[in-house]
């Protein structure tokens, strides 16, 4: 099997391409390669498949072996690795996912290598049992959540995959493994959540630290970095265009008013190519 060793940020993937379906042991497959000490070391296992309403359709299975209905830095790898290797020749390009349906890329090309994504993100899901979580609203903002006596407030987001925005004092070093994991699996998330702790810093800056369902801590999350947008904007904490500074690096998204789209401009990188 060959791949690719990408990363959006430092969220990185191993990324295969050629195949016609997902294998049946995708899962085991993810569990054992995503392994840092005894695999080659990822955040998931990300496949280019074929599709029948996009040029290209992406699966993408996290480090724990569950699938995830979408990934903002996955999307923007698979669109340099399909541009790159030639595998198409246009700078505008769609990708089918699981839960986000198709989404337009705009690839930003330099010296016939891409350099940067933007991808149109689609709209933000904000009905409260559509994230899903357990509550019946239009929208979930400022809601508490109480975990092992501690109470957080959260807005709840879904941008195809769910997302549990909660405002602190100092995200950068907020202690994601402490209260990541009892939030990420806490009853109102029915298919547990995505958590991002979040400090604003201005109405066009905002500092995000992510633990993530099924990959725990990463140093970045696209479908986070949107989440967080959207939850800012809700809230009142920032305007429409903001950069979301992450472990990794910044994120731009737009969540733009005309169309109600979420838009993230952000890098992909190559770090070696394999054969298992
Ligand atoms: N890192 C991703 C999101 C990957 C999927 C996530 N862990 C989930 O299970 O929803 C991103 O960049 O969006």
């Amino acid at each position: 099997m060959e791949f690719v060793k990408m990363h959006g940020l430092g969220n990185d993937f191993i990324v295969v391409a050629g195949e016609q379906a997902l294998p049946e042991n995708a899962s085991e497959l993810a569990i054992e390669l995503c392994n840092r000490f005894f695999g080659i070391g990822a955040d998931g296992l990300v496949y280019i498949l074929p599709s029948e309403k996009a040029d290209f359709r992406m699966r993408i299975i996290n480090s724990d072996g569950s699938e995830a209905e979408q990934c903002g830095n996955a999307i923007r790898c698979v669109s340099k690795y399909v541009y790159d290797n030639k595998l198409i020749d246009r700078t505008n390009i769609t990708i089918e996912t699981l839960g986000a349906g198709v989404q337009p890329v705009q690839l930003n090309v330099k010296d016939g290598v891409v350099e940067t994504v933007r991808v149109d993100m689609g709209e933000p899901i904000l009905k409260g049992l559509q994230v899903p979580t357990t509550i019946d609203a239009d929208r979930v903002i400022e809601q508490r959540l109480e975990v092992d006596g501690r109470t957080f407030t959260f807005t709840a987001v879904s941008m195809g995959n769910p997302h549990c925005v909660i405002y602190v004092d100092d995200a950068v070093n907020f202690d994601l493994a402490a209260w990541g994991p009892k939030i990420e699996t806490h009853p109102t998330f029915p298919r547990k959540t995505n958590v991002e702790f979040v400090t604003v810093n201005s109405r066009s800056q905002t500092d995000m630290r992510v633990w993530e369902r099924g990959a725990g801590p990463t140093l970045a999350c696209g479908t986070g970095a949107c989440a967080t947008a959207v939850s800012s904007v809700l809230n009142g904490l920032t305007d429409r265009n903001v950069t979301v500074s992450l472990k990794g690096g910044d994120l731009f998204i737009e969540w733009n008013e005309a169309d109600n789209h979420v838009y993230m401009t952000g890098p992909a990188a190559v770090v070696f190519a394999g054969k298992l």
